[in-house]
């Protein structure tokens, strides 16, 4: 929130970051129960520059009673419900019950608790922890106007080949061999807007967002790896974000634009020698994995007409 202050621009903010709380859903009906584990962090653009400049907190919501009201609203859900649903319920409730408050910014990162298959069967109310999180945030003003973004943190994906990487300029700095073959190996993380500006305009279903999360994840999942059998050649990292990011948007009419962050997580080639013999000589087989250096690839795509 941006104000003049004794002369000078002042901005402030203030809110609970990492908010922990689980929800269990109970079917009464079959019995099989549903379980989401969030953490949320709130932020609220509010009016209180007195409690900055003179002392006076009259205008301040504790932050606080933001991490109880995380608690109520979860009890208040008695079906379930995305988490970007939920982070949208939590920031309208900040916009209207407080007359200071005029924007709330609402963030969850879902932990990847998925329901447990027991003999191939899904579980009634067994889970365990996938990989990858689901992100939501939403910033939403008093009015109801909606900024909406979700993302995926720490998708891992790797293939073994159908990959590689030449043409690159080569001058007297350049080492590295130009291939056709090669390890690919990224942690993707991606953040894509949706085209709602509205509270009143998102899908009436409660989990639309879980389930968009889901197909997101799989658009990019699929175009990273190609088909089963024949796989789809990766010319750079770079090549393989830009048709992820475009597959996303295609298939999405909701979706406005979608950022991806991709690193390129290196395989090195294993070559040991002695003075003598060659004791090991790579032929695509044996690999020192690292973590760095990584190279760092990232790129966002939007609509013509759309906002990042
Ligand atoms: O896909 C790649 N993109 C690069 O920009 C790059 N740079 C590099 O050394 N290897 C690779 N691979």
């Amino acid at each position: 929130m941006a104000s003049k202050v004794e002369g000078f621009n002042f901005e402030q903010r203030h809110g609970k970051a990492r908010v922990r709380v689980a929800r269990v859903w109970r079917n009464k009906s079959d019995n099989i129960h549903s379980m989401v584990e969030w953490n949320v962090s709130i932020s609220l653009l509010s009016d209180c520059v007195n409690s900055y400049v003179r002392d006076d907190n009259s205008d301040i919501v504790a932050t606080d009673t933001m991490k109880n009201t995380v608690y109520v609203k979860a009890k208040e859900c008695s079906e379930q419900l995305s988490a970007e649903n939920f982070a949208i319920l939590v920031a309208r409730h900040f916009t209207s019950f407080y007359k200071q408050v005029t924007t709330a910014i609402v963030k969850i990162v879902e932990k990847p608790w998925e329901r447990v298959l027991v003999n191939g069967q899904p579980h009634d109310h067994g889970f365990k922890l996938g990989s990858e999180k689901h992100t939501a945030e939403v910033t939403v003003q008093k009015s109801g106007v909606l900024k909406l973004t979700s993302g995926i943190e720490g998708l891992s994906v790797l293939k073994t080949t159908k990959s590689g990487f030449e043409g690159f300029i080569r001058d007297q700095y350049t080492a590295l061999p130009e291939t056709r073959e090669r390890m690919l190996a990224t942690e993707v993380t991606a953040l894509w807007r949706y085209s709602y500006e509205s509270v009143s305009s998102i899908p009436r279903n409660p989990l639309y967002f879980t389930e968009r999360y889901l197909d997101v994840k799989k658009s990019l999942a699929n175009t990273f790896f190609g088909p089963p059998k024949e796989g789809v050649y990766s010319a750079s990292v770079q090549g393989t974000l830009f048709q992820m990011a475009k597959a996303v948007l295609n298939r999405f009419p909701d979706i406005s634009s979608i950022q991806l962050k991709m690193p390129n997580i290196h395989f090195l080639p294993v070559n040991i020698s002695s003075k003598e013999n060659t004791i090991v000589k790579f032929n695509d087989d044996v690999f020192l994995p690292t973590d760095e250096p990584h190279g760092s690839i990232e790129a966002s795509l939007s609509r013509f007409w759309s906002k990042m």
